[in-house]
């Protein structure tokens, strides 16, 4: 099988380069915006240069390369800049998605592309597939349009893998994850401010990357909820994250989002009933405890 990730210098881009090549008799085409950052020897693996927002450059890879399918992880992730940087938001988020569709569809490409509990207002958390989006931020709204401009792509066959708070290492990040920033900061000993009354169902990077394994490879079509089982709120994440490595809560400081705001607007309570994965894909993801463990590990192989 030959598959093409966009976005494969982020968090998950990276775990599916890893995880994809190590299966049998599958072909890995890696895409991102300018050099490969990800280092290692992978067997089967292609990497090329592609800027998601070129239609040209889309279109072009797709149809030389004809892939079996592609896993659209390419986004911008920043919450709060796409609140700030809204026309690039939605050339990101929702034109390049436009472009993916199209060319797959031409193509007979099956196409998987990552979405977001943020879609919702995060009022009736956790959510199943079937509820209608009612997104609360700018990068909500563009992530609920891409949904649908693959949904309505005539002659396409796709799935959509929506995921929630994805936590990992890897390798030269261009964002940070609630498990990394609150093991950095209680290790520097600086204030961080942590709110208890926000839910989320976080997920393991790697759980996610099997999940679109899991879609892609029995070309399940639909959407599909992809995350950790735990409703957990930031502070306790927080809070089994300083438990698991030992560290001090002193200057950890509970708060809730009256206090403790952001530029871009999250939604209260969102979380994932995962039912349907784990039934007809049979996904199974870590506890958060065995997801932070996992981590660990990693980061002690990349410091010794
Ligand atoms: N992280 C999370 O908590 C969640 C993520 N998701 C979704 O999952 C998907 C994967 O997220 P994740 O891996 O964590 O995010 P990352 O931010 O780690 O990865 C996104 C990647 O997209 C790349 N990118 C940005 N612009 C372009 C472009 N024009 N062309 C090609 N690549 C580009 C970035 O490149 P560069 O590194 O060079 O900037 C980055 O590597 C996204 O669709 C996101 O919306 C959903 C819910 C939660
Ligand atoms: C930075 C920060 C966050 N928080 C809380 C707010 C929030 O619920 C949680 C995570 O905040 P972050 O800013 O790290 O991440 P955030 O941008 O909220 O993460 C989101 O990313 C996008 C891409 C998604 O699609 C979502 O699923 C979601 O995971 O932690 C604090 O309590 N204190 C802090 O200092």
């Amino acid at each position: 099988m030959k598959i093409l990730v966009t976005g494969s210098n982020g968090l998950l881009g990276q775990k599916l380069i890893t995880l994809l090549t190590a299966q049998e008799n599958c072909q890995v085409i890696g895409t991102a915006r300018g050099q490969n950052r990800l280092k290692g020897d992978f067997a089967n693996f292609e990497y090329r240069s592609l800027d998601v927002t070129d239609a040209q450059a889309v279109e072009a890879i797709v149809s030389e390369m004809r892939p079996d399918a592609v896993i659209h992880t390419a986004a911008m992730t920043n919450v709060d800049e796409c609140e700030s940087k809204q026309a690039e938001c939605r050339q990101l988020n929702v034109e390049a998605v436009r472009y993916l569709a199209d060319s797959c569809a031409k193509h007979g490409v099956f196409l998987l592309h990552l979405s977001t509990d943020f879609i919702f207002d995060g009022t009736a958390g956790p959510y199943k597939e079937d509820v209608p989006a009612s997104p609360i931020s700018f990068y909500g709204q563009s992530k609920a349009d891409a949904e649908q401009v693959v949904i309505q792509q005539a002659g396409l066959q796709w799935a959509i893998a929506r995921t929630i708070l994805v936590y990992g290492i890897a390798q030269d990040m261009s964002r940070s994850n609630i498990v990394l920033w609150v093991k950095k900061s209680l290790e520097d000993g600086k204030t961080i401010q942590v709110v208890d009354d926000q839910w989320r169902t976080p997920t393991l990077a790697e759980d996610l990357a099997m999940g679109c394994w899991l879609i892609v490879k029995h070309k399940a079509e639909g959407i599909f909820n992809i995350s950790g089982e735990e409703l957990l709120t930031p502070y306790e994440m927080a809070q089994q994250t300083a438990a698991f490595f030992g560290l001090s809560t002193d200057t950890m400081i509970r708060t809730d989002s009256s206090k403790f705001t952001q530029p871009a607007k999250r939604p209260p309570r969102t979380g994932f009933d995962i039912t349907k994965a784990k039934t007809v894909l049979g996904y199974a993801p870590h506890t958060f405890r065995e997801g932070i463990a996992i981590l660990a590990e990693q980061v002690a192989a990349q410091q010794s």
